[in-house]
């Protein structure tokens, strides 16, 4: 059941309390209603800082909800709340972040497990299975969470679905660039029953093809139907010579932290 905003139980206060930046409980007397998806996504990833203590090494996660999170490890560290601190990032752009407030920083070479790491995600489904990797960095987040003794995922509740590619949005699937028609047309075949459409996935005017930081492409997958045995699915794509990784995260995540209009509700896999 979520924790409504405004009466927090125990531990659900300081997350909402720094999240809305020192706003008092008292002048909270209303449900905050009108929260912005930003404001959700800072809530959840607020929530989940509250796991990180002195000396653990951490997973940094990447997007629009993670940076939240990395920005609250960087304020804590500064004020010395959290001490010894390692962070592992999952991007260029969140190790630019990460440098940039002076969180020390470390890879998995030296680091082989991690305590945490935390999260954003694309789409979490009821048995907390995730579509990762539209910001396009899911090739280094399955290396570095699958790494983790704890593995939290923050989103705002738009994030919950029925099943994976239920959102009408992508399931990402890193490929090296060679030939990359071919590997798209393998896909879309191999999830043909599903009415699956396979496209690369392109930026900028000039639709150049998006360039992961491992330096590979990424085929977005639309289904039109559910995926079903998304086990098979997945071990079937990473049949396919050319795939790196795919976005779909199955069985990795230990807690899912929900922000949403009602409350923040904390989620433990069974
Ligand atoms: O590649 C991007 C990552 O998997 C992100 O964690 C995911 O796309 C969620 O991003 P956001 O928090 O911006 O919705």
């Amino acid at each position: 059941m979520a924790i409504p905003y405004p009466r927090f139980v125990g531990s659900e206060q300081p997350a909402m309390e720094a999240a809305r930046m020192g706003t008092p409980p008292s002048a909270q007397s209303t449900p905050p209603v009108n929260l912005t998806q930003e404001e959700l996504k800072k809530i959840a990833a607020y929530k989940a800082v509250e796991y990180v203590k002195s000396g653990m090494i951490i997973g940094l996660g990447t997007g629009s909800t993670a940076k939240h999170a990395v920005d609250r490890i960087g304020e804590l560290l500064r004020l010395g709340e959290l001490r010894d601190i390692v962070g592992i990032p999952t991007s260029k752009k969140t190790h630019e972040q990460a440098v940039s407030l002076g969180i020390p920083l470390s890879d998995l070479d030296s680091h082989p497990v991690l305590h945490l790491a935390i999260d954003g995600a694309d789409e979490v489904d009821p048995r907390l299975n995730l579509v990762k990797g539209r910001g396009g960095s899911l090739l280094r987040e399955k290396m570095i969470e699958g790494a983790c003794e704890k593995f939290i995922v923050i989103i705002d509740d738009s994030k919950l679905v029925k099943f994976l590619g239920g959102s009408g949005l992508a399931v990402p699937v890193e490929i090296v660039p060679f030939c990359w028609k071919n590997t798209a047309l393998r896909l879309r075949e191999m999830f043909r029953d599903s009415g699956c459409v396979a496209k690369l996935r392109t930026c900028g005017e000039e639709a150049e093809p998006f360039v992961t930081d491992n330096g590979n492409y990424i085929i977005d997958l639309y289904f039109e139907k559910d995926i079903g045995d998304l086990q098979a699915a997945s071990d079937a794509i990473l049949r396919i010579p050319c795939v790196a990784e795919h976005g779909m995260f199955l069985d990795m995540a230990t807690t899912v932290i929900v922000a949403g209009k009602k409350g923040v509700e904390v989620i433990h896999k069974k």
